[in-house]
């Protein structure tokens, strides 16, 4: 019963290494049942053990995330998303695999400290994780500007925030995030940094609105989640989600862009970082 229970509450994998180990672990189990040689089980043990090795010890060697981001990580992970969705209280199936965590907050956070950022734009905060991450990190003058389409997880992100010292740097604005990004440049807002972390066809769209107007800052990062979308990028055409297609366009686009400079690093998802040339 408690395994089934665990099993059930396991988040499913949603990044390319994730997904690698899960199906290295099904090659190990059919391995062993196949009775192969003891070279190949032998082998396959070792890649097995390489792949499932790096998340956890990533996790082991990452400055702790504060009490306040931990709450909010298992507040978002008790939460029954299906239940709200079905009642109408989210707009759309939202899901705890959606929030960041750890490692990439703790990752934005050191962004935030190195580039010294005073005024951030995020689009696409769901529970807030994200933002309260980079909140954290920033001066008590800076300020975050938090574009979230959902009603729900709007209240549910603002309530979290009221539990920490640095909510207040959080300013949520609930609605599309194209019509608060057009609204942002008619009243002249300009940010340090921008997080780009909503729906995927939108990406290309945000990715433009930023760099052609000055919205980012003229040396200002933009940072862009699940830019390696559990591989599909980079796998045949075919196996490809709606999303996948979204987002190997915009990694296309990003690329032969020659207005900018970019990186995907390869962490959980991947996250791409873009300058101005
Ligand atoms: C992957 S989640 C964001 C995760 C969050 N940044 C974190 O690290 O925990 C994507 C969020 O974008 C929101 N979203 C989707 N389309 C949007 C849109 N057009 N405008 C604003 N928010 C949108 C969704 O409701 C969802 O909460």
């Amino acid at each position: 019963m408690t395994e089934t229970l665990t099993k059930i509450n396991k988040p499913r994998p949603v990044t390319p290494l994730g997904i690698l180990v899960e199906e290295l672990e099904r090659t190990l189990k059919i391995a062993k049942q196949e009775n192969v040689s003891v070279e190949l089980a032998n082998s396959l043990e070792k890649v097995y053990e390489l792949a499932a090795g790096i998340d956890p010890y990533l996790e082991d060697n990452t400055t702790k995330e504060s009490p306040e981001l931990a709450a909010l990580a298992k507040k978002t992970a008790e939460e029954d998303w299906s239940k709200r969705f079905s009642n109408g209280e989210t707009v759309r199936q939202l899901e705890k695999e959606m929030l960041s965590g750890h490692i990439e907050g703790q990752t934005l956070k050191m962004f935030v400290s190195m580039t010294k950022a005073k005024r951030i734009l995020e689009i696409g905060m769901f529970t807030g994780y994200s933002a309260l991450a980079m909140a954290e990190a920033l001066p008590a003058d800076g300020d975050i500007i938090a574009c979230e389409v959902d009603e729900y997880v709007s209240e549910f992100a603002k309530k979290c925030f009221e539990k920490s010292e640095h909510g207040k740097k959080i300013k949520v604005i609930t609605a599309p995030a194209i019509e608060t990004l057009k609204n942002l440049i008619a009243s002249g807002e300009t940010f340090d940094l921008v997080f780009i972390d909503a729906d995927k066809p939108g990406y290309v769209d945000y990715f433009k609105l930023l760099i052609e107007t000055n919205l980012l800052a003229e040396d200002g990062f933009i940072c862009v989640d699940n830019t390696l979308l559990q591989g599909q990028p980079y796998l045949p055409k075919e196996k490809r989600t709606e999303n996948g297609e979204a987002i190997a366009k915009f990694n296309q686009t990003v690329t032969q862009d020659p207005r900018v400079e970019k990186v995907i690093l390869p962490l959980r998802d991947g996250l791409t970082i873009i300058k101005r040339k």
